[in-house]
């Protein structure tokens, strides 16, 4: 069922750059959550902080009762074995295949036979719409299918937890929309722990079971995906929606004068919230709760038009990952 990652008090500076402080959330084990925030917030920093390849201040992040923050030599290399990574390039080795390149961490990191091997990439590469491609060098193919291909390498030790950071960089509406219906659809077949990090609002509006935002170096809020998209707190408000009215500015935080000229400003309304992004199969989602079972549980009345199918921004992918 995926793991949970207990992250409690986080705090990580670069000498004397502050890049985040006091970070507490839990992610949900087997759900998928996505983190948003402005650039240079330090998303990809908290991705390599939870794999510990960076060295936090002050905090802890439990997984199965170990803190990765305190864990050295073989304890660390053993719990990174629980992750899959996928960077955003898809970080493939250029002049090796598309086989060659998935099969990487079988044959450093375990003692199996090469048809064992074969048969696992195989089968990593049929789960991501790769058959066929297995000969081809990371040069011959597509952005789209460079991620697929990474996502399979990061897939082959049968992760726990899978990291993703912008998995939509440099990728057109359609192939992203194929990328996300292979997310939500993998999380109903493996059991892990999706995080992804992304700056692609539609994705973090329909893919996610919980969104979290940092912003002005804290965690702004983190949380089932209905209360951050039924959320009134400006910063959330303001990012969600894409908006320029709110105290996020060009660069970051907006001066007092600029907010000043904005007082008299009326805020657009929310939009309506939109559907989860289903499987292709229509099996449940793994953390299925139905729409609006959170607003409705909580007492919020959500957004006018919200989970009506005709507002659903649920994109018209339904068969296969032909990306
Ligand atoms: N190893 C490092 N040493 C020093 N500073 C670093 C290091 N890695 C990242 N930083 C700094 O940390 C800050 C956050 O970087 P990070 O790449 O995590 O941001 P981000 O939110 O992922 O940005 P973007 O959305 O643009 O990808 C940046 O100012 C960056 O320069």
């Amino acid at each position: 069922m995926g793991v949970e990652i207990a992250v409690s008090g986080l705090t990580k500076q670069f000498g004397s750059q502050l890049i985040w402080d006091d970070v507490t959330l839990t992610l949900p084990a087997g759900e998928i959550s996505v983190l948003l925030g402005p650039s240079g917030t330090g998303k990809s920093v908290f991705l390599k902080t939870l794999v510990g390849l960076i060295r936090p201040e002050k905090g802890s992040i439990l997984i199965e009762g170990q803190d990765i923050v305190r864990l050295r030599g073989d304890d660390l290399y053993e719990i990174r074995k629980l992750f899959g990574v996928l960077f955003q390039d898809g970080a493939l080795f250029g002049s090796m295949t598309l086989f060659d390149n998935v099969a990487f961490p079988l044959r450093e990191h375990t003692r199996k036979s090469e048809k064992e091997v074969a048969a696992i990439v195989h089968e990593k590469m049929d789960l991501v719409g790769l058959t066929g491609a297995e000969k081809k060098l990371p040069g011959e193919i597509s952005g789209g299918m460079r991620k697929r291909a990474g996502l399979a390498r990061a897939l082959v030790l049968d992760p726990e937890i899978l990291l993703i950071d912008e998995p939509d960089s440099g990728l057109d509406p359609v192939r992203t929309s194929y990328i996300n219906q292979l997310f939500v659809d993998l999380n109903a077949q493996i059991d892990a722990t999706f995080l992804i990090v992304t700056h692609d609002i539609n994705t973090a509006r329909t893919v996610p079971d919980n969104i979290g935002l940092l912003y002005h170096k804290h965690l702004a809020m983190f949380g089932p995906r209905e209360m951050l998209l039924s959320s009134e707190e400006p910063v959330v408000r303001q990012f969600l929606n894409a908006q320029t009215v709110g105290p996020i500015g060009m660069s970051e935080e907006k001066d007092a004068e600029e907010l000043a000229a904005e007082s008299g400003q009326e805020l657009p309304p929310l939009p309506p919230i939109p559907l989860q992004l289903p499987t292709s199969d229509r099996t449940p989602r793994r953390a299925e709760r139905g729409a609006g079972v959170w607003c409705r549980d909580n007492g919020i009345t959500p957004p006018p038009g919200s989970f009506a199918s005709t507002t659903a921004g649920v994109p018209g992918v339904r068969h296969g990952v032909g990306a």
